[in-house]
């Protein structure tokens, strides 16, 4: 993708703000490590792993913020925003993930000056980043062995270049398959309420010259019945231990659909996103976002003040319906308790 999702040139932090693609190009830059809170939880940028890059890109600029106060109150100041910063949004582990990495090169160099703490901060925001686009493009290669050479893909939400560094997860397949010049088709979901799937995906895949269609939600599941689609592959927020696997709301829906019409149902991750603390999906924090995400469109009301609203922005895709993973490491057949725990010994 011509754009990049994220960059950090001169101290300063640089995000596309995804909130007004694809019909404006505007950015959002900061120095400041609340502000980088405030693109995570308001989506400026989003995906797992970008939020992931973003959260170790925020810490350094914490860091950056504290560096000339007490050495004590700095390690204190840090902790607190760690926390914070973590916590931005709840359901990528990702974001807790990179947020670890970094509090483990704040342990690690805790005996020497708070600059040369700073330095090594950002040194693995850039390597995280970095390595995501090569994880990336592994996740592409080892996913376009399942696809055949006609296949036609539907996805979900955005797991593309947007909600990475760059190249995609999901997306990422189908782009592998696409530049081995395989014939493939893909459709589109939507994605209410945030249309990332309108907004995002389809502005990748039309930029990579993919045929692609687009489709609302609800369409999906005849189009499914019809046999019109061979496969579905779509990114994902948190791997549980036993597979059990959080994205996008809707995901859930699209795996029964699929196991009804035995198509295969595919999740393509970092091993980032596999949050081998927890055994299955039910310890997944699912976020509750803004009612008006789901009353109002692009700020226009659309439905009663007064009305209650559940909007949930994922939901947790049983084990038992997934046929694979495709991990940067390879690709995990049921039953994932075992490929899982064989891939955390690797
Ligand atoms: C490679 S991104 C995988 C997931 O993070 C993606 O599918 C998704 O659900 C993103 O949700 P979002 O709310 O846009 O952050």
């Amino acid at each position: 993708m011509k754009i990049k999702t994220v960059d950090f040139i001169n101290e300063e932090m640089i995000l596309i703000d995804q909130r007004k693609l694809p019909v404006e190009k505007v950015f959002f830059k900061t120095k400041n490590y609340k502000e980088g809170i405030f693109a995570i939880s308001d989506m400026i940028v989003r995906g797992a792993p970008a939020i992931g890059i973003v959260g170790a890109y925020t810490v350094y600029l914490a860091a950056k913020e504290f560096e000339n106060i007490d050495k004590n109150d700095f390690f204190y100041k840090m902790n607190l925003a760690c926390k914070e910063i973590s916590k931005a949004r709840p359901t990528a582990v990702n974001l807790m993930w990179a947020v670890k990495e970094q509090k483990k090169i704040i342990k690690k160099y805790e005996n020497q000056d708070i600059s040369f703490i700073c330095k090594k901060l950002l040194e693995n925001a850039n390597e995280i980043k970095k390595e995501d686009i090569k994880i990336n493009k592994n996740i592409g290669n080892y996913g376009n062995e399942l696809i055949d050479k006609n296949a036609t893909i539907l996805t979900h939400c955005n797991a593309g270049a947007l909600a990475t560094a760059g190249y995609g997860t999901a997306i990422g397949v189908i782009r592998s398959a696409h530049l081995s010049g395989k014939n493939i088709k893909v459709f589109a979901d939507e994605t209410r309420p945030r249309l990332q799937g309108a907004r995002l995906t389809a502005f990748e895949l039309v930029e990579e010259g993919i045929p692609a269609t687009l489709i609302s939600d609800s369409v999906a599941a005849t189009l499914i019945r019809d046999k019109k689609i061979d496969l579905i592959v779509v990114g994902a927020d948190r791997i549980a231990s036993n597979g059990d696997t959080a994205n996008k709301i809707g995901t859930y829906m699209l795996s029964e659909i699929a196991k009804k019409f035995e198509i295969p149902m595919y999740i393509a991750a970092p091993i980032s996103t596999i949050d081998f603390d927890i055994k299955n999906g039910k310890e997944i924090i699912i976020e509750e976002r803004d009612k008006s995400e789901i009353t109002h469109i692009k700020g226009v009301q659309i439905a009663p003040k007064e009305i209650d609203v559940y909007n949930p922005a994922f939901d947790v895709t049983p084990a038992e319906n997934i046929t694979a993973i495709i991990t940067e490491k390879g690709i995990l057949y049921p039953p994932f308790e075992e490929s899982i725990s064989k891939l955390m010994k690797k």
